[in-house]
This record gives structure tokens, sequence and C-alpha cells, in this order.
């Protein structure tokens, strides 16, 4: 039989030969969505990069700084493509998605929303696309609403979204891909119905579980900022970016400040580079930008279509495996086919942080806890969960090894419940 795209690839990544327990057999690692693991051809530039080419960027008039400018200037031109910008210049260098979108609530919130003004999420978005608009709103006196679930398909109900938006309404930020609930949502769609009853409104996109795992086209959504993490595909920690509409980026005043980022500055005045220039003040991240480069580089050489696709086997493994284990519950929407390859779960007596535990003592690494999705898990009458989250370096047969090793934990903790019984019957 032909290998699976994780069969291929999974030899590609030293940690996955890794063992984490005293068993010969490689940790199997079902935690990408919190961060993904790294090809050696990332790792080989990173080195390569401070061996041989380490310098500060746009200022030195040498051939190390030179070459330094360039590779991360093509780091851009990378991103740029990757999400078929409209410009270079719309990429603008972050630490993550999490500085990407503070930069747009701090920066376009600041100088477009007044008081009275409204901004729409959704109950599930993750704690950086949900605090960073809740800290503008009481600064500014906003109101904030939310597009709740759907308790039919357990996705996000964005029928609910029309009755929410408005002359007033200023920002729609929403997540394509949930990290909980695993919930693709119809961004073309949602954007459609945004820019026919809230004219006003910018539409920011948090694709940090979307863009690793699929074709993200930021011209064929039609979204005005779009939010994403590097090290969540393939790329090191410490580098993101924000895709905006050139135009839009401009206008925005600057957000952290100092070198790099002015044009010219005296006693009485101080002008600003354009953008992106404009909001990467310092030194920026230059090996991980370049990192990020080369993660780009190889997930095109696999294809995204194909880890997309490859991905969608995977999803539907996952969700209907777990539904084998006694006693789970299974968060997101119930068709598989309309699932990201990530399942949070929880047991009906088992805490979500015993069965990590206990999959870690079978090498298996997953998710424990509230995934930075506070109000969802409050939405949900959960205080947290489980979380397995796959990438395509991953194989039917580490859904497997996370079958057996949980229908053991449900088996010792049954086995404990019945001893327990007992115990009290003979009372
Ligand atoms: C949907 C979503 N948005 C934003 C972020 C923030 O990304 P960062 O700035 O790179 O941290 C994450 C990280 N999600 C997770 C991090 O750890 N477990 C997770 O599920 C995410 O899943």
């Amino acid at each position: 039989a032909t290998a699976s795209l994780g069969e291929r690839t999974r030899g590609d990544f030293p940690i996955l030969q890794r063992t984490v327990t005293d068993q010969e057999t490689p940790v199997i690692y079902l935690d990408s969505g919190a961060t993904s693991q790294k090809p050696q051809e990332v790792l080989d530039v990173l080195q390569s990069y401070y061996e041989r080419t380490n310098s500060n960027v746009h200022r030195g008039a040498h051939t190390l700084s030179r070459e330094a400018t360039s590779a991360y200037e093509a780091a851009r031109d990378k991103v740029a493509h990757f999400v078929h910008a409209f410009s270079r210049n719309e990429i603008v260098f972050t630490s993550g998605a999490t500085e990407a979108i503070n930069l747009v609530a701090q920066s376009y919130g600041r100088a477009n929303l007044v008081a009275g003004d409204e901004i729409v999420l959704t109950v599930a978005e993750h704690h950086a696309n949900f605090v960073p608009w809740q800290l503008l709103a009481q600064e500014k006196n906003l109101k904030l609403k939310f597009v709740h679930l759907d308790p039919a398909t357990g996705g996000i109900d964005v029928n609910e979204l029309e009755g929410y938006l408005n002359e007033k309404t200023k920002i729609v930020a929403f997540q394509h891909v949930s990290n909980v609930l695993a919930c693709i949502n119809p961004v073309k769609e949602i954007v459609q119905k945004v820019r026919s009853h809230a004219p006003n409104a910018a539409i920011v996109l948090d694709a940090c579980q979307s863009l690793p795992h699929m074709v993200v086209d930021v011209q064929d959504l039609g979204v005005d900022f779009l939010a994403a993490s590097g090290h969540k595909m393939c790329g090191p920690t410490g580098i993101g970016f924000l895709w905006g509409k050139e135009q839009l980026l401009n206008e925005m005043p600057p957000w952290k400040s100092g070198g790099e980022m002015i044009d010219q500055v005296t006693l009485e005045s101080v002008t600003f580079q354009a953008a992106p220039g404009r909001f990467e003040a310092g030194t920026p991240a230059i090996a991980q930008a370049i990192g990020l480069g080369a993660a780009i580089d190889y997930l095109q050489k696999i294809g995204m279509k194909n880890i997309e696709l490859y991905e969608h086997e995977l999803a539907e493994y996952l969700y209907e495996q777990l539904q084998t284990v006694p006693g789970l519950t299974l968060l997101g929407p119930t068709d598989p086919k309309k699932r990201a390859a990530l399942c949070a779960f929880y047991h009906e007596s088992i805490h979500p942080s015993d069965l990590s535990t206990f999959l870690d003592m079978d090498g298996i690494a997953v998710r424990a806890g509230h995934h930075c999705c506070q109000p969802l898990h409050a939405e949900l009458g959960i205080p947290h969960s489980a979380r397995a989250s796959c990438y395509f370096y991953n194989t039917k047969e580490d859904i497997d090894a996370l079958i057996a090793s949980l229908k053991r934990t449900v088996d010792f903790f049954a086995g404990l419940n019945n001893a327990a019984d007992e115990a009290d019957d003979d009372f």
C-alpha cells in the first residue's frame, strides 16, 4: 500500500524519533494545535543563518547585513505569496498571532472606533482574539456582541450573525478554525453577510489553526486583516504575522515605536515609514522570520492541498475512533467531514488532566485545560477538556495508540470505582 503522508514525512522531524518513556516507541505527538514540530530543513536554515549570515538588517552597508536583509525580506515575500497578498507591503512580522491581533486592536481600533461602536466576536474565540477586544471595549466604551454555538451542529451559529450587524459594527473578528471545536467557519459567507449588513466593519480573521492546514487566500476570502503564528506551521516560535490591506495599514497610526519604523526624527517631530516598516520597531526576529520562510518552502513542497486532504482523513478517523471510547463527550461539529484534524473531549468521571497524565505515561502528548478558551468552556458548561490535535506528520496508527491508551485509562478508573463501590458495600 502507498505510504501515507504521515508515514512519508514523520522522518523529517527529529523530535518525532525521540522516546519520552522507558519504552522504545517514539513519542506520539498529538498537540500540534499548541505548537507544531519543526522539520530538519527548518532547523538547518536556523543553524546556517547564525553560522554564516547573522547581522542586523536594513542598516549596515556590509556584506553580512546585505545578506541578512535580503534573506529577511525574502521571507516576507514567501509569506505574501503563501497567503496570496495583494502586495508584500501587507505582511507585518510580529511575534505571533497574539501580537498581530493586539496590533489591530490598539492601532486600527483606537484610531477608528468611538464610544458606542460595536465589536462582534464568537464565544469560541481564543483569548488572543478575545481579550484585546475586551480591553479596547473597556478603554473606549464599546459594545461587545458574541455569536453563540449552534446546539444542533456543535459549531458556531453563523446564521445568528446577521442580527448582530448594523451601521455601528466596526469590527467583526473571528477564528477560521476553532482550536477546541474543530469547526471550520465559512469565511466567505461571513464576509458577504458583514459587507451587506455592516458596511463600516473591518473583518479580522484569526487564521492560527487554518493557515498551517489548508490553502488560505486573503484575496479570495475578502477579509481586511489576518493573523497567524509561525510556530504552528513548522516555523520557529517568536514569529508570526499580520496581513492587512495596504491602504488600511498605511492609514493606521504606529503601534510600537523606536528604531526602524521612523522616517525622520528631530527634537520637534517624528515621521514614520509606510507599512510594513511602520509596525516593525526595533531589531526584528530575523532568524525566526527566515525560519518561517523555510517552513513555508517545506509546506509548499508537500502541497497545502495534499495536507488538507490528508488531514480530512485524520479528522474523520480521529472523531470516529474517539466515539468508541466509553464515557467520552466530544466537542464540536457532529459531522466529521466538517471538522479540522483535532478533537477536544471530556470524560463523565475522569478529569482531563488525569486523562492526559495517563496518556503521557504511554508516550502520547495531548493537551488538557481550557486551551485559552474559557468563555467557550463556560458556554459548554465544562471547566476544561482534553484535546488531541494532529498535523500531516501524524498517522492513523498514532490515533489507534491514543484510543487504546484512553480505553486502558477508562478501564483503570472503572476498576478503581468498582473497588470503591465494593468497599462501600462491605461496610
Ligand atoms: C485559534 C488561535 N488563535 C490564537 C492563538 C494564539 O497563538 P500564539 O500567539 O502563537 O500563542 C492560538 C494558539 N492556540 C494554542 C496555543 O496552545 N494551545 C492552543 O490551542 C489559537 O489556537
